[in-house]
């Protein structure tokens, strides 16, 4: 990295102490865009490094709630409103203790870059709170979805910020907080919130679209590379929205999913994961993915995340959480034999565990290209509410594949055109920071 570079990221870690998440994202950019930096002096001269790194807007509030014994219970909530160059703040609510402030604003900041790819018009954006849903009744997380939306409403709206589903929130939860800001706000207003019920103002495909949205472009990677999903064995972290749909739509392209997990630990089945099974597990029963075995004899249990990746296998689409493999889960994964690892989930590598996958040629899609059709899906959602109206699964599957293959094409012809062909970090990081960097210089100092 440049010394104007290391200077911009220096101060970014001074003035956001304790942060350890936000720094590592800002670091893997800003390493992409040396040559940006090299080429051209305009993005230096107007400061854009110094404001993209910086959010428009933090808000923190208190979520008091009651639970099911009449307890008063209190959690933080936070939205970060990153960047609106582009568009609408745009981006998911997570729910989980693991939540704090630098979460958040790794998780905006990689949305800034993730949602310029897509093409639509949408900024950056992410919020949530450090409120465990595991184990709540659904009358407790409709009482804390009430009271998160009772402050977040007043920052929100279809022209302003349009937040969506992450970890921990789903179908249920945008349910009650859709429902909590029409009550507050008496206005049907569909396009504040993505990821709606099909019967009240969701779009098909929208549930479905990460996954899909990643198999499709790994499938691009692959095709770029004479290979293929058919006939692969393919290890998924998680098992919850990403994993599940990758799931289905690898299977589908002929692949074999053999290993699935939760924070618990991971289910490991030779014979070809059975998806109903895990559906009605995690979608109906919310229950903890070692259910699985007991229904099928062909499969082991696991304790212990992580053992997911001594598994051998030919594809890893980590789609789980953040930093879940680690420098000596690549070199397991390399030993093994792995040909291509997709990231479902954001910011799932370490950057040493990247390092060894460039230095060992394997494949690799990075999150914020390889998970972007959940959100370009959710802009397909507020096109459909602009105009009143609901697409079929048909065309909106169309259109998401479409994007996928314009992230990969672009995010590589840029890598290319840097003289990085191949990396498709350097692509993906340098051609999301062209789209928003252009048009912030348009907008003057903001
Ligand atoms: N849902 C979406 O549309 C999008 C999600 N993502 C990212 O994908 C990842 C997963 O999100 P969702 O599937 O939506 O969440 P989810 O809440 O539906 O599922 C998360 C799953 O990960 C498991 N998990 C959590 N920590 C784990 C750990 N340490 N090891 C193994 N499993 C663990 C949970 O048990 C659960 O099965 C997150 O990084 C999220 O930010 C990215 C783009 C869009
Ligand atoms: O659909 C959305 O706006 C949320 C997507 C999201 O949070 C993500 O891409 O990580």
């Amino acid at each position: 990295m440049n010394s104007y570079l290391e200077k911009v990221l220096t101060e970014v870690k001074q003035r956001n102490q304790c942060q350890p998440e936000f720094h590592q994202s800002v670091e893997e950019v800003l390493e992409s865009l040396e040559p940006v930096f090299e080429r051209d002096s305009i993005y230096k001269e107007a400061g854009i490094l110094e404001r993209i790194v910086e959010p428009e807007r933090q808000i923190i509030f208190r979520v008091p709630w009651v639970d099911d014994n009449g307890k008063t219970q209190v959690n933080r909530g936070f939205r970060v409103e990153f960047n609106s160059a582009l568009g609408p703040y745009k981006g998911g609510l997570r729910l989980h203790p693991s939540v704090y402030i630098g979460i958040i604003k790794f998780l905006g900041f990689e949305q800034i870059f993730k949602n310029a790819l897509t093409g639509r018009s949408i900024g950056g954006g992410k919020g949530g709170s450090d409120f465990d849903p595991k184990g709540k009744s659904d009358m407790e997380v409709m009482r804390f979805c009430q009271s998160f939306m009772t402050e977040l409403y007043r920052h929100i709206g279809d022209k302003t910020d349009v937040p969506a589903g992450d970890i921990g929130v789903g179908a249920r939860e945008i349910g009650y907080l859709f429902g909590q800001y029409k009550r507050i706000t008496n206005s049907f207003a569909a396009g504040v919130l993505t990821g709606k019920g099909l019967n009240w103002g969701g779009s098909l495909v929208r549930t479905e679209a990460t996954g899909y949205g990643l198999v499709y472009i790994v499938e691009e990677m692959l095709k770029d590379n004479g290979n293929s999903f058919e006939g692969k064995d393919v290890v998924i972290s998680g098992s919850g929205n990403v994993a599940i749909y990758a799931t289905e739509k690898a299977q589908e392209m002929g692949a074999k999913v053999i290993a699935l997990s939760d924070s618990n630990g991971y289910i490991y089945d030779p014979a070809g994961i059975n998806l109903e099974t895990v559906k009605c597990i995690k979608e109906v029963g919310r229950k903890r993915i070692k259910e699985y075995v007991t229904e099928h004899s062909s499969a082991e249990y696991h304790e212990g995340s992580k053992g997911i990746w001594t598994i051998k296998c030919d594809i890893a689409l980590p789609s789980a959480t953040q930093n879940e493999i680690d420098e000596d889960s690549a070199k397991t994964l390399v030993k093994n034999g792995v040909i291509a690892v997709g990231e479902g989930a954001n910011m799932p590598s370490t950057p040493e565990a990247i390092e060894v996958y460039q230095k060992n040629n394997v494949l690799f899609v990075p999150a914020k290209a390889a998970n972007a059709g959940g959100v370009a899906t959710s802009a397909l959602e507020m096109t459909q509410n602009g105009m009143w109206d609901s697409w079929s699964f048909e065309k909106v599957e169309a259109k998401l594949k479409n994007i996928m293959v314009d992230i990969y094409n672009t995010s590589s012809e840029v890598a290319k055109d840097y003289g990085l062909e191949g990396n498709l970090v350097a692509g993906a990081n340098i051609a999301g920071f062209l789209k928003v960097a252009n048009a912030m210089l348009d907008q003057g100092i903001v």
